[in-house]
Parts: C-alpha cells; sequence; structure tokens
C-alpha cells in the first residue's frame, strides 16, 4: 500500500499528515516551536528549530501508523509563505534567524522605494505591493545587517529560500535548492508574467541572483530524500504555499470559488482561472498553482493577525489557557458591549497595507469584561475577512456567494456564525478541516498518478454551513463602529 505524506509547515506549528490512497486522513502530528520577538514589530523563528520539529513530526506520524519510509509514495510540501530564511551552501547553516512574514523591519525600506516611483514597476511584474510582508526587503536586511553576508553572498556561498527551499535543502540534504511558482510569486522577486526572477528587481532589491533557488511547477517529482534522520529514497512530489495549497484543499479549481484561512493570519484567495486579475484596492494577483504547463491565478488579500489575537489574549493577557476557551467566553455575554478590538499588532495587511497601524481596544466602559474583550477580539478576525471579500467581490465582477473555510480558528462556531451574518454569505465547513496539508497531498497524488483532479473533487464534504441569520441594521451598525475604530488605529507609530 502507498501513502502520501503532506509536510505543513505553518507560521505556529510544523505538522504532517498521512494520507492513505484514497486521500483519506489516517495519521497525523503536530509540534509547536518557539516565536521570537526581539524588537517591537520584529518577529524571527530558528529555521534549525523548524527543521527539528518538523523531521520529529515526520517521524512520529511513521512510528504511530508503523510505517517504513519505503511506504511512502510522494511527499507533499506545504509552507508559511515570504518568510526568509539565507544559508551557507557549503554548511547548511543559516545566517541568521529566518525573519517572518509578519515582521515589519523593512516597513521603511519600503516607503522609502515607494517614494522613488517604484511601485508601480513591482506591481505590473509581481502583482504585489510594496511591503515588508514579502521577502525581497527581508533578503535585503540580511545581506546588509549581517557581518560579511553581502560579500559571501556576492562570491556565491549563500542561498536564499522561503520555508519549502529549506525544507527540501534539508530533506535532500543539500542536493536540491528549489521553489515552486506559488512561493516564487511572493517573494517580489518573481516575474509572473515571464515566469522567471526578475533582474530589473533583482537590481531594485540589491540581490544577487546566486542566492535564488531553481523555480518548478507545484506538482511533479522533483528529487528524492536522502536525508538519514527521515529516510532516503521518498519522492518529493509537490510545494505550494500554504494558502495556495488551501485553496486547492478545499477544491476551489474553478474561477469564482473562493476560500478563507483562519490560521495565525486570516488569509481570502479566489481562484481566477487562467486569468489574471489586477486589483486596484490592495488585493493581490498570485499564483495559485502550476500543474504541467497550466498556472492557475487567484486574486488574495491577506490578514495579519487572525487567530493570533486569540493567542495574545491566551498568552499576552493570559485570559484563559486554551484559544478553544475564547468561544465560550464570548458566548458568555450577548454581544461586544460596544467594544471594538483592531488587532493590529504587527501592522495592518490588506486592504489597508499600513505598518504603522497598531492593536486598539475602543468603547471600553466599567461595565466591559474579559468576555466582551474575547468576544470583540473573535469579532474582529471577521471584521477584516469581511472588508477583504466585499473587495474580492468588486475587483472580480463575481459576488461571493459561498466562502470555503479551514485553519485552527474555523472550529469556533462563533466566529463563523458572525462571519456569515456581517458578510451575508454561506459560510461552509468542510469534514476535513486540514485542508493546506490536503492540498499537498493532493498536488503530490497527481504528480504521483495516484489520482485525478476529477476524482478528488468529488470527495469533498461539508461539516456545517452557516447562513446569515443578523438583521441587516445590526449589521450596518457593527461595520460602522469597526471602520471607525480601523481609522483611529492606521498610522499609529512613527
Ligand atoms: N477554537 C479556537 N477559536 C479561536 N481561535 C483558535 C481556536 N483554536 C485555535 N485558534 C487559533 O488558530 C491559530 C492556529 O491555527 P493554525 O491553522 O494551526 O495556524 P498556522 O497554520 O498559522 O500555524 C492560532 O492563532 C490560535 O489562536
Ligand atoms: O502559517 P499561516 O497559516 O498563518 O500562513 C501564513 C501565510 O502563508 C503568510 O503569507
Amino acid at each position: 500500500m502507498s501513502y502520501i505524506l503532506a509536510i505543513d509547515q505553518g507560521t505556529s506549528s510544523s505538522r504532517c499528515v498521512l494520507y492513505d490512497r484514497q486521500a483519506n486522513p489516517v495519521a497525523m502530528a503536530q509540534q509547536t516551536f518557539t516565536q521570537h520577538f526581539p524588537q517591537p514589530g520584529w518577529v524571527e523563528h530558528d529555521a534549525e528549530e523548524i527543521w527539528a520539529s518538523q523531521s520529529e513530526v515526520f517521524r512520529q506520524v511513521l512510528r504511530d501508523a508503523q510505517l517504513a519510509p519505503a511506504d511512502i509514495a510522494g511527499i507533499g510540501i506545504t509552507n508559511q509563505r515570504e518568510t526568509t530564511v539565507i544559508w551557507e551552501r557549503s554548511t547548511g547553516k543559516p545566517i541568521y534567524n529566518a525573519i517572518v512574514w509578519q515582521d515589519r523591519r523593512t516597513a521603511d525600506d519600503c516607503i522609502g522605494l515607494k517614494q522613488a516611483g517604484a511601485e508601480a514597476m513591482v506591481k505590473a511584474k509581481t502583482g504585489l505591493l510594496l511591503d515588508a510582508y514579502f521577502s525581497a526587503t527581508k533578503i535585503r536586511w540580511l545581506l546588509d545587517h549581517v557581518d560579511g553576508a553581502r560579500g559571501q553572498a556576492e562570491r556565491g556561498e549563500l542561498a536564499f529560500g522561503t520555508i519549502d527551499s529549506w525544507l527540501v535543502w534539508k530533506l535532500t540534504d543539500g542536493e536540491l535548492h528549489i521553489t515552486d511558482v506559488s512561493n516564487a510569486a511572493r517573494t517580489l522577486l518573481f516575474n509572473i508574467d515571464t515566469m522567471q526572477w526578475d533582474d530589473e528587481l533583482l537590481v531594485l532589491f540589491g540581490i544577487p541572483a546566486s542566492l535564488l533557488p531553481a523555480v518548478k511547477s507545484s506538482s511533479e517529482v522533483y528529487g528524492q530524500t536522502r536525508n538519514q534522520e527521515i529516510g532516503a529514497g521518498i519522492p518529493i512530489a509537490a510545494i505550494a504555499g500554504d494558502q495556495q495549497a488551501g485553496l486547492f484543499g478545499q477544491l476551489c479549481i474553478n474561477a469564482g470559488m473562493a476560500k478563507c484561512t483562519y490560521g495565525t493570519g486570516s488569509f481570502l484567495m479566489m481562484n481566477t482561472g487562467l486569468q489574471r486579475v489586477a486589483s486596484s484596492h490592495g488585493l493581490l494577483t498570485t499564483i495559485a498553482w502550476q500543474i504541467g504547463d497550466q498556472i492557475h491565478y487567484a486574486l488574495e488579500g491577506g490578514v495579519f493577525v487572525g487567530g493570533a489575537v486569540i493567542q495574545w489574549l491566551r498568552d499576552g493577557l493570559q485570559l484563559f489557557p486554551n484559544a478553544a476557551d475564547s468561544e465560550r467566553l464570548a458566548d458568555s455575554v450577548d454581544d461586544n458591549g460596544g467594544v471594538y478590538f483592531v488587532p493590529a499588532l504587527t501592522g495592518l495587511g490588506a486592504p489597508h497595507w499600513d505598518p504603522h497601524a497598531r492593536g486598539a481596544i475602543f468603547g471600553i466602559t466599567r461595565g466591559t469584561t474579559s468576555a466582551h474583550l474575547a468576544r470583540a477580539a473573535l469579532e474582529s478576525i471577521c471584521f477584516q475577512v469581511d472588508e477583504v471579500l466585499q473587495l474580492l467581490s468588486v475587483e472580480s465582477g463575481s459576488p461571493i456567494t459561498q466562502l470555503r473555510i479551514d485553519g485552527g480558528a474555523a472550529v469556533n462556531n462563533r466566529l463563523t456564525q458572525f462571519q456569515a451574518d456581517i458578510s451575508s454569505v454561506e459560510v461552509v465547513r468542510p469534514a476535513n478541516l486540514e485542508t493546506t496539508a490536503l492540498g499537498a497531498a493532493y498536488l503530490a497524488g497527481i504528480a504521483i498518478g495516484l489520482w485525478t483532479v476529477d476524482e478528488l473533487n468529488r470527495k469533498w464534504r461539508t461539516d456545517r454551513a452557516f447562513h446569515p441569520q443578523m438583521p441587516q441594521q445590526d449589521v450596518k451598525s457593527l461595520k460602522h463602529y469597526w471602520l471607525k475604530a480601523v481609522q483611529r488605529a492606521k498610522n499609529w507609530t512613527e
């Protein structure tokens, strides 16, 4: 019997999910790792710790399922995107911590480039905006701030990768330095028209081409594992950024279909088919996946702090021990009591793109309790998603009527119902909530001929659908206060 193993390296945890020949999950292991916040607005991960946790969960699923590496027909990799690692080619050692997608340290570099008039060119070539979110300015920061790094890079001694590239490097003991189009498209260095790294962008960001990985499709056998910890000879058969893998795992395979993943951040993505749709409202045009020669595109809006606001209530304020307690606490009051929480803890992403916004809580009175705070935090996730959802409908020209959801916070029924209410859409939670890993597994299974897209499409099952119930008058009032709160949280740091 052959199995597919999905590696899902997220911002909050490393996961592995094992699937049988029918794409049913049979074993899963997950491990969190350390989040480093060395300065306000900075977020780092230790790339070696990421590998160690990923390697551990890999071995754990095999142990749990009592399988050997030879039982795995293919590995699909999916990963937190944009997060930037640079390592030495000779030793495989990272030169610095990974700079995480949420990190804002290069916000002023981006403002400088915008003021120099670079944004239109960057947007036309990459579909993205000039923002610290993406990899390019993080790479430049590392080359400029780590002793000797620029010289090493110019001598071809260093390798850059998003987390997928780092994992493939480790899995193959340094044999393969590759990425896929969906990850490359998040660096600000990849031209989504020519489908190549772009010389003009490399010059703009001051990045030597020798750092870059080879760019591959999202579904093909790139090579085999060589790592002794996890076993040699397993085909590596898919790579996709986690949001794109989620879109595929939700089987949003036709133009107009949309999903939202409620993880650390919240990411809305709409498949726009074989067409690239340019945004004029702060959304991103990006590559969904490439299978064979066919490239699917997507429109995306990413909210930087989603489930992370619940993490902050749990760990920062210690309001409750588990994220799931947020639902019980929020349900213990009838409404938000007039409290609005703008969780701009790392600035604001789509559609505001304000690196200087900071978290703010409005409407606090003497009657406000921790329950109102929990409720306002959950609602804030939905308000942010709603802003993006409304724009996606406008920009794609087709109103979103159904939103497929997944991610760690999608189990929260208070959140899902509130989303349906304020966005006036049907919110559908699939039976299999691990859609990111599933998408990577699907892409790997396709690469090795286990199944076809049509066969997979028939597998999609609903767990629960949430329908709008709230009177429009209430929706209008809630959104009015939310917008007012957002305006006040913007442009805070100087
Ligand atoms: N029941 C819940 N209600 C609200 N948020 C939750 C719940 N369970 C988990 N979360 C949040 O979901 C996030 C984890 O989701 P996950 O999809 O695992 O994230 P990632 O892929 O970013 O690592 C955390 O930020 C956590 O606070
Ligand atoms: O790890 P997640 O699920 O929060 O996803 C992170 C995104 O890929 C960042 O762009």
